[in-house]
């Protein structure tokens, strides 16, 4: 068996191919951003942010063997690591991410979870309320990070009228339960392979009703939230936004898709 002293050089060797191999991944996130600035020249407008490439890269390292490094280390690292790649990338084009919290938020974990999914390099404040987190997201810099919590109101409806911010994230991130927040961006969420698709009703018929009308059309539905007479739903998959199943009016006169998150 080895003895303390013997492990703990071991530590230090790997410790120094970890920073060769974290400084390497920085050093191509800096390449990637350069190639985006070549590549994407007339769309300045556009996210430095892939949420869909985010969530397959940690999804295949999840399914590697490991010995003793739990989901949530990988998880958290990773994030990490694409945080950094996106401040590298920020720094050199459009500037860095900014996180916005609302400051009528009721649930405290809010800023914890949005750290856990974007890391600690965005810099982040307090909006007013989640008509000024919605306004912010229209920015691409911006993120806006939002309690589903049902005295937040139907905050989420008003993402029917603003087509271009959209929920890219379920947080926190790896909780097996039902969404608690969203994160909010200037993107049009991609499929890929395991996502849930937001989707808004007013009708007034019972939560378990409308379940049960969408399962008929095939979805696979969960409530969220209810508020001000509207409801929240996340039906399993991406769903397109102008999926003909949903157009019809005993799903609710106003109902929409505002978003898809991946899973991992
Ligand atoms: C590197 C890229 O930019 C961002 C950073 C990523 C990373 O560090 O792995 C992945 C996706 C993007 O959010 C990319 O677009 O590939």
């Amino acid at each position: 068996m080895s003895t303390l002293a013997d492990l703990r050089t071991q530590i230090d060797a790997l410790d120094a191919e970890l920073l060769r191999l974290v400084d390497a991944r920085a050093a191509l996130g800096k390449a990637i951003g350069e190639a985006k600035a070549k590549e994407e020249p007339a769309n300045i407008q556009v996210s430095l942010l892939r949420p869909d490439r985010e969530a397959m890269l940690i999804r295949k390292l999840l399914a590697m063997p490991r010995q003793a490094a739990s989901d949530g280390v990988v998880v958290r690292i990773w994030r990490e690591l694409i945080s950094e790649n996106l401040r590298i990338q920020g720094a050199a084009s459009n500037g860095g991410l900014h996180l916005n919290l609302s400051a009528a938020e009721h649930s405290k974990e809010v800023l914890v979870w949005a750290r856990e999914r974007f890391g600690i390099a965005p810099s982040f404040g307090y909006v007013n309320d989640a008509t000024a987190a919605i306004q912010a997201a229209r920015d691409v810099r911006h993120i806006s990070v939002l309690s589903l919590d049902p005295r937040g109101g139907a905050w989420w409806a008003r993402l029917l009228a603003e087509p271009k911010v959209r929920i890219i994230a379920a947080l926190p991130e790896l909780s097996t339960a039902r969404p608690h927040a969203v994160a909010l961006a200037a993107i049009a969420p991609e499929p890929t392979g395991d996502d849930m698709t937001f989707w808004v009703s007013d009708s007034a018929e019972h939560e378990n009703k409308i379940i049960e009308a969408l399962g008929q059309r095939g979805f696979a539905a969960e409530w969220l939230c209810t508020a001000q007479g509207l409801k929240l739903f996340g039906l399993m998959g991406y769903v397109q936004e102008h999926d003909e199943r949903l157009a019809t009016k005993t799903l609710g006169s106003l109902s929409g898709i505002i978003g898809a998150a991946p899973r991992i």
